[in-house]
């Protein structure tokens, strides 16, 4: 199950908007901002929705603006990033004081509720628009894809950059009529939008019984269970049929020892969308897939993460 990291930032509230821009550009799946003066304007009828608000949380001074990060960000230059450049808005003539930084685990049942406050219909693509379940939208253009999520406790909210730089990559290479298999799907994000975008016939595996759950709640949310089938499984072991395309977004350690089984399991001159990759390892992973008859077609590069688009070759026989 996917940890959530929340990195609390109590500043002086000059500094509020900085702040929360930074935590966003440094890949924040959203941010929430506690300030005292909003909490006094609540109209009454706030103490019987949903959000249990406790006085304590508002400081007196300043405000406390919060983060959230996965186990799959780098937590660790996250922090060496967010303090440098919040000590940096000095030279810019935001006067910090105050300054505190703390990081806490987040329970995952309190993120379930937690992130829905700041999640909103986002144009994700070209031409997909992933829409929280709760809201109701209407289509901004005519051949616009909508897809509806309750990501719940699973990753794929669809705006972690490793997502993105997957449903770009899916938007470029399925065409009509692929098979395609999602691997690690978490909420079903890739699969809902690999049909969104033309393919006939998706399978989606995660080894985390709760992903599975979660991506089947959002392929039904769909209406589209009978076309995207999900079952619990490690990678592609045990999976003896082909498909078009494979996207797998799990980290580098887990897409290195799978590229020959990718190369197996795919037709010939079929894509394999690598994401999840840091930027450093990247040549790791280009290196195994040259080594193993794959064509490189596309690297993109989203913050510090890469995703890489390769073609099976066939190999002579
Ligand atoms: C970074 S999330 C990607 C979720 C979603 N596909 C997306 O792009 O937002 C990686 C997912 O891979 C799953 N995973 C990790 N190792 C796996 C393995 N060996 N086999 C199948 N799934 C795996 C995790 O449970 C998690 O749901």
């Amino acid at each position: 199950m996917t940890e959530w990291k929340e990195f609390s930032v109590a500043v002086n509230n000059e500094a509020k908007e900085a702040v929360s821009s930074i935590l966003m550009e440094l890949g924040s799946s959203g941010v929430s901002i506690s300030d005292r003066h909003d909490f006094l304007q609540l109209p009454e009828y706030c103490e019987d929705t949903l959000w249990d608000l406790d006085e304590k949380d508002f400081p007196e001074d300043g405000v406390i603006i919060k983060g959230y990060f996965t186990e799959y960000d780098e937590l660790d230059r996250i922090e060496k990033d967010l303090t440098h450049q919040i000590k940096e808005l000095n030279n810019y003539g935001i006067a910090i004081d105050h300054l505190s930084i703390t990081i806490n685990d987040v329970k995952v049942e309190e993120w379930s509720s937690a992130w829905k406050k700041h999640y909103h219909p986002v144009n994700v693509t070209r031409f997909l628009t992933i829409v929280p379940q709760w809201e109701t939208y209407e289509k901004s253009f005519s051949d616009e894809r909508v897809a509806y999520l309750d990501p719940g406790l699973a990753f794929g909210t669809g705006t972690h950059p490793t997502t993105q730089l997957c449903l770009q990559a899916l938007e470029t290479c399925v065409f009509p009529e692929a098979k395609l298999f999602d691997v690690g799907t978490g909420s079903g994000i890739l699969s809902i939008a690999a049909h969104l975008f033309g393919a006939k016939e998706v399978h989606a595996y995660d080894l985390d019984e709760v992903a599975v759950k979660s991506a089947r709640d959002n392929i039904k949310l769909n209406k589209l269970e009978e076309i995207i089938q999900v079952r619990a499984n490690d990678l592609l072991k045990g999976i003896n049929a082909k498909a078009d395309i494979i996207a797998a977004n799990i980290l580098t350690e887990v897409i290195l020892p799978f590229i020959p089984d990718a190369y197996e399991r795919l037709e010939d001159n079929g894509y394999f969308i690598a994401s999840g990759i840091i930027m450093d390892k990247k040549d790791k992973v280009i290196e195994s897939l040259l080594e193993h008859d794959f064509e490189i077609l596309q690297i993109n590069q989203m913050k510090d993460w890469v995703a890489i688009i390769s073609k099976k070759i066939k190999k002579e026989e």
